[in-house]
């Protein structure tokens, strides 16, 4: 096996130092990413399909930092200065000056096939594309481009301001430049990276999103309600959320795609989703962000 050499790596790590980062997605996740960035320095483009989405995630950020420096956590002129790193685009195209995207879209192959072709023709042949999919295969998103050395999963936690974990995956092809280059602007972003392989659910979720679909099953088979499962699970295991508020939280439609990605990626039925989840999604009750899942949600 060929490892590169320190002066490879030097140049390696020259040519991908990351000053501008797009971030696609401008819900719960690409929301929180972008604030993370641009808190840490980087100058910050969000991009969605829609304006509307992009002044929702802008308002939550100018929410988020503004009761942080009520509290004393961010002086006024360092709220002023991230803000003023972020700027908000519903095209593309304007990825041309990037030096790495991540996606955070919806958890569906076939669109982040798509946004990842697209950007293949706008973002510089240097850029990094990272996508934040929470279990699909970044090896199959890499094969969407033709730079599968320049992708990778930067898998970030819910909420993203607060989770101190990045999972990060190599795909097949990833580079060891990329992975660096991406391993070391996480601890930029003052966050703990842990790599792991390119397999469906990664870690995180391979394990997290189990638990969830069971406690779904509780309730299902009418052992419990959504309220007693999670007294359960916080007070019997000191989990700072019960599993159905926290599916609540992530999103039962975010949830829906991760099981089905782990029961059709290992061909296990203890993987199988709970009806009742599907259902649920199919009622468009989709957690937090619909006003409606486990839990009735204001506002
Ligand atoms: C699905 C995937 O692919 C992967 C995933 O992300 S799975 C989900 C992983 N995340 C989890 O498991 C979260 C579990 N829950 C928790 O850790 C906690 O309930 C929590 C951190 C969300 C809230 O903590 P809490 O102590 O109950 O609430 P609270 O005291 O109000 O908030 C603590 C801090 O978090 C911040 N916070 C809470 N919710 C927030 C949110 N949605 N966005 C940003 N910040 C938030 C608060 O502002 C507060 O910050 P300060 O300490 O700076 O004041
Ligand atoms: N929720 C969670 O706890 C976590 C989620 N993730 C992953 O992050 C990703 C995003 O999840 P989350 O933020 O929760 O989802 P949200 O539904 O909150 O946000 C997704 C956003 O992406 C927009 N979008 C959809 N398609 C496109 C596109 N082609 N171009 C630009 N924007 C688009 C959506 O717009 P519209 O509404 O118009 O469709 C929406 O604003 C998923 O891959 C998910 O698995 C990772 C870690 C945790």
């Amino acid at each position: 096996m060929k490892y590169p050499s320190n002066n490879e790596r030097e140049k390696g790590d020259k040519n991908m130092s990351i000053q501008t980062v797009m971030v696609i997605g401008a819900g719960q996740m690409g929301a929180g990413i972008a604030q993370v960035c641009a808190q840490a320095g980087y100058n910050v483009k969000m991009n969605d399909r829609e304006e509307e989405a992009l002044q929702k995630g802008k308002a939550g950020i100018e929410k988020r930092l503004t009761k942080a420096v009520e509290k004393e956590k961010m002086t006024a002129s360092d709220c002023d200065a991230t803000m003023q790193r972020l700027s908000m685009t519903t095209n593309l195209a304007e990825a041309n000056d990037c030096d790495l995207v991540i996606e955070a879209v919806v958890e569906n192959m076939d669109v982040k096939k798509q946004v990842f072709t697209a950007l293949d023709t706008h973002a510089p042949k240097h850029a990094i594309l990272a996508s934040n999919t929470s279990s699909l295969p970044i090896t199959e998103i890499a094969a969407a481009t033709n730079r599968p050395e320049r992708v990778i999963g930067m898998h970030f936690m819910n909420p993203v301001p607060v989770m101190k974990l990045v999972e990060i995956i190599r795909g097949l092809q990833t580079s060891h430049e990329t992975y660096q280059a991406i391993h070391d602007m996480t601890l930029k972003l003052a966050k703990t990276p842990v790599e792991v392989r390119d397999f469906p659910g990664f870690v995180s979720n391979r394990v997290l999103m189990p638990m969830i679909n069971e406690a779904i099953y509780t309730v299902y088979e009418g052992v419990a309600n959504p309220q007693a499962v999670d007294d359960v699970m916080k007070l019997g295991m000191n989990h700072p959320m019960g599993p159905l508020t926290l599916a609540d939280f992530i999103g039962l439609d975010t949830c829906l795609s991760i099981m089905e990605v782990l029961h059709e990626g290992f061909g296990d039925s203890k993987y199988r989703p709970c009806p009742l989840l599907r259902q649920y999604v199919q009622a468009g009750w989709l957690g937090k962000k619909s006003g409606r899942g486990f839990y009735q949600y204001e506002g």
